[in-house]
C-alpha cells in the first residue's frame, strides 16, 4: 500500500542544473502498442516499453482476457533481439482468442478504463472492470454508449461510469456511431483502436464541444496505420470530426517506444527555472506526442531549445516569462507549465483545459489551492488558470494521487526552499523512478559525459 501522507522534501537546486536525463518510454505509446499487439493476428514486440503502474495495469488487463505478454530484458540472443542502441526491456505480445469471465483493475488509468472495454466486447464472456475510487468519477459514457450502439451488452448499473461489466459475445457488429468526446479524446481513441476487429469496422463521429488532445488521436491513427489498418480521418480528406477504421486483420509489429515527452517536462523545466541545461536523449525528430509542444512553449517562456543528434537540449537563460496559451491540444502538460508560470517574471493565462477537472484529480482546483498554499496567486477561470507570480515560500504541496501534481511541485521546490511533496510515490503511475532520476539530475549522476 502506498503511504499517501508521507512527505518528500523536494531538493533545492544548489545552482544551475547541468545534466543529461534518459526518460523512460511513453505511456500513451506503450498502452496503444499493447492493445494493438493484443488484437493482431500474429505475435509482436514492444521494445523499451514504459514499466509503470498504468502500463502494468494494461498488460494485466489484457492477460486476464487471455493475451500472452512476456516481459524480457533483451540480450544478444536470437530469440530476444536487441532494441536499437543496446540492450533493454522488451515485451513479447502473443495474441489469443479473447476470453471471459475476467476481471480488470483499471487503477486510475484513463487509457485502461477507456481502451479495454471495446476489447472486452470481443471476448467470449463477461469482463468486469473496476478501479480506484477516482476512476468511478472519470467520464466513460462515450465508450459505454458507443459500445451499446455498436451491439455490445454493457451493465453499468445505469451510472455511465465504473464499475461495469462488458458481456463479450465473441464478436461485435460495429459500424457508425456518434459520441460526444469533449470530455476526453480517449473515447475516440478507444473505439478506433479496436475498430478494425469489429465485423463492420467502425465510424466514429464526434458531436459536441471542442475535442481535446488531438495529438493523442493522431497517435492512435498513426499507430493503427503502422499495424496495417485502413483509417480515414478529417486530415486525409474526410469529414470534420469523423474517423473511420475499415474491418481487417492487424499486423504484429516490432515497435520501439519513444521516450515519454510529457514526463521529460519536469527535467526540461529544471533547466528553465535554474538557468541551467538539460538534454533528453532520443527525442524523436517527428512524433505525435503532445510533449513535443514543449519546445515551443518553453522557448516562449524564456528557454532555448536545440534538437540534434544528442537529443533535445533546453538551456535556461536565467529569465522566465509568463505565457498566454491555449493548452487544449496538450492538456497533460498543464501542471508543469503552471509550475514554471508561478516562477515567471509576468502573469500567465492557461486556456482551453476545462476537461482537466476530470483528470486524475480536478487539476485546476488542485493547482490553484497548492500554489496559493505556497503564497502564490492563481485563480481558476472557466477553462483554465490565471497565474500571477509572487515570491513563494516553503510548505506542504498536496498531490491528490496525481503524478503530474507531484512533478510540478518538485519543479517549484528546486528554487523555493522548504517545499515538501506529499506522496511523491504517486509518480509511479507513469514514472516510478522519478525521485531517483531527479536526484541523479541534481547530484551529478545524470551529468554530462
Ligand atoms: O490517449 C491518451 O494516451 C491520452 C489522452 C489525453 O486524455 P484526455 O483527452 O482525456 O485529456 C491525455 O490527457 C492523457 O494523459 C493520455
Ligand atoms: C490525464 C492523464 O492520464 P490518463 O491516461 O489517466 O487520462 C495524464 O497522464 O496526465
Amino acid at each position: 500500500m502506498t503511504d499517501n501522507t508521507s512527505l518528500w522534501p523536494a531538493p533545492l537546486a544548489s545552482g544551475a542544473v547541468d545534466a543529461t536525463v534518459t526518460v523512460p518510454g511513453s505511456k500513451s505509446v506503450t498502452n496503444r502498442g499493447l492493445v494493438l499487439a493484443a488484437l493482431a493476428s500474429e505475435p509482436g514486440w514492444l521494445r523499451r516499453p514504459l514499466r509503470s503502474r498504468d502500463t502494468l495495469l494494461m498488460a494485466e488487463g489484457l492477460r486476464a482476457m487471455g493475451v500472452g505478454i512476456e516481459e524480457t530484458v533483451s540480450s544478444n540472443s536470437a530469440s530476444v533481439p536487441d532494441a536499437p542502441g543496446g540492450t533493454g526491456e522488451a515485451w513479447r505480445v502473443i495474441p489469443a482468442g479473447l476470453r471471459g469471465p475476467a476481471t480488470v483493475d483499471v487503477g486510475n488509468a484513463g487509457t485502461v478504463m477507456r481502451f479495454l472495454p471495446p476489447v472486452a466486447a470481443l471476448a467470449d464472456g463477461p469482463v468486469h472492470f473496476d478501479g480506484d475510487k477516482r476512476s468511478h468519477e472519470r467520464p466513460l459514457h462515450g465508450v459505454i454508449d458507443a459500445l451499446r450502439l455498436l451491439g455490445a451488452r454493457v451493465d453499468d448499473g445505469g451510472r455511465g461510469s465504473l464499475p461495469l461489466t462488458v458481456h463479450g459475445g465473441g464478436s461485435l457488429t460495429g459500424g457508425p456511431v456518434e459520441i460526444d468526446a469533449s470530455s476526453s479524446s480517449q473515447f475516440v481513441s478507444a473505439l478506433l483502436l479496436s475498430g478494425a476487429r469489429f465485423n463492420q469496422g467502425v465510424e466514429v463521429r464526434h458531436t459536441g464541444g471542442p475535442l481535446p488532445s488531438m495529438p493523442h488521436i493522431r497517435m492512435t491513427v498513426d499507430m493503427l496505420r503502422a499495424a496495417g489498418a485502413q483509417v480515414d480521418t478529417p486530415e486525409s480528406g474526410g469529414e470534420p470530426d469523423v474517423w473511420r477504421v475499415t474491418a481487417g486483420a492487424l499486423l504484429g509489429r516490432d515497435l520501439v517506444v519513444e521516450p515519454d515527452l510529457s514526463n521529460a517536462q519536469p527535467f526540461l523545466a529544471a533547466a528553465l527555472v535554474t538557468g541551467g541545461r538539460v538534454t533528453v536523449p532520443d527525442w524523436p525528430e517527428r512524433t505525435t506526442q503532445p510533449g513535443d509542444a514543449l519546445r515551443e512553449i518553453f522557448t516562449a517562456m524564456g528557454g532555448r531549445c536545440e534538437l540534434d543528434e544528442r537529443g533535445l537540449t533546453l538551456t535556461g537563460t536565467g529569465r522566465i516569462h509568463g505565457i498566454d496559451v491555449d493548452l487544449s491540444e496538450v492538456g497533460e502538460l498543464t501542471p508543469g507549465i503552471a509550475a514554471v508560470a508561478a516562477l515567471a517574471d509576468s502573469a500567465s493565462r492557461l486556456r482551453g483545459v476545462a476537461h482537466l477537472r476530470l483528470h486524475e484529480t480536478d487539476r485546476l482546483a488542485a493547482l490553484t489551492k497548492e500554489i496559493n498554499g505556497l503564497g502564490g496567486d492563481v485563480t481558476e477561470t472557466e477553462d483554465g488558470l490565471v497565474i500571477r507570480p509572487r515570491p513563494l515560500r516553503g510548505g506542504v504541496f498536496h498531490t491528490y494521487e496525481d503524478h503530474r501534481l507531484a512533478t510540478a511541485a518538485a519543479v517549484i521546490g528546486l528554487v523555493v526552499e522548504g517545499v515538501e511533496v506529499e506522496n511523491v510515490a504517486t509518480t509511479a503511475k507513469t514514472l516510478p523512478d522519478f525521485p531517483d532520476l531527479w536526484s541523479a539530475m541534481l547530484g551529478g549522476g545524470g551529468s554530462r559525459g
